[in-house]
């Protein structure tokens, strides 16, 4: 079972700090929900974990390992950062035939990714043609490609329609049934109750609360009256 841990991360960007000893572990077989207001640290401390970006201080390990050192990286961890990330020219199908052969993925694992992601039928088409919601799935699809045990997604809800919605909610709820360790950055607290099993909530680079899904509703009332609730104190942008 693979857990994400993170640890003392500190980070500043010039005099601004990022990440203020940002410490939590991502436990299998559930979703755990990462919030806190914008500016927080969320997609800094997500990048971290991918070895996107270097810590002053700290570390963040995939299974006991950095990213940079996995063997086959995507076959552990798979992520949704940037659905913008792609070749506007190339075609979903090929863009994930791209990822693939990168990671020695065979071929058949495209189709079967966009057919998980409901892209079968655009997979053809350029890309660079794709709205915000097939963006999305398309990056849920290149994560998917190495059947990994860990998925890391920054606001995966972002641009979905209704339907989107509910099958962004099934998949990520299936996959963590699945025994798999999924961290879902989202500011949708909605979403996360009916999904989430767990929920970090960060403030000023540093984790708030660490606390269960019906830990904190049975506290509150709702997931949402506990995120205004922790995070009155934090204030927004600095
Ligand atoms: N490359 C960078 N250069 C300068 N500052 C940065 C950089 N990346 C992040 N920051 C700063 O680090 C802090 C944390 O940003 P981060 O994007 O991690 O927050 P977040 O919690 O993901 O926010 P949001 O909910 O708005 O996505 C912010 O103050 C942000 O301005």
């Amino acid at each position: 079972m693979t857990t994400i841990e993170v640890n003392g991360l500190r980070k500043r960007f010039g005099p601004s700090v990022a990440l203020d000893g940002m410490t939590f572990v991502v436990q299998p077989g559930r979703v755990t929900g990462f919030v806190g207001p914008n500016g927080a640290g969320k997609s800094t401390t997500l990048r971290m974990i991918l070895g996107l970006d270097r810590p002053d201080a700290g570390t963040a390990t995939i299974d006991g390992r950095r990213y940079a050192d996995l063997p086959c990286p995507m076959r552990h961890a798979g992520a949704l950062l940037d659905p913008h990330a792609l070749h506007p020219a190339r075609s979903g199908r090929n863009h994930l035939r791209w990822l693939a052969r990168s990671q020695d993925l065979p071929d058949s694992r495209v189709d079967e990714v966009l057919n998980r992601s409901g892209l079968a039928a655009a997979g053809r088409r350029a890309a660079g043609g794709y709205s915000l919601g097939m963006r999305q799935r398309l990056g849920v699809a290149a994560a998917l490609l190495g059947d990994p045990p860990v998925l890391l997604l920054d606001e995966p809800f972002n641009g979905l329609d209704p339907a989107g919605i509910v099958w962004m909610r099934d998949l990520l709820r299936g996959l963590a049934e699945d025994g798999r360790s999924v961290l879902v950055s989202s500011h949708l607290m909605s979403e996360l109750q009916d999904m989430a099993g767990h929920v970090v909530v960060v403030g000023h680079g540093r984790v708030i609360a660490d606390a269960g899904v019906n830990e904190l509703i049975g506290a509150y009332s709702s997931l949402e009256a506990a995120y205004l609730d922790l995070t009155a104190g934090v204030g927004g942008i600095r």
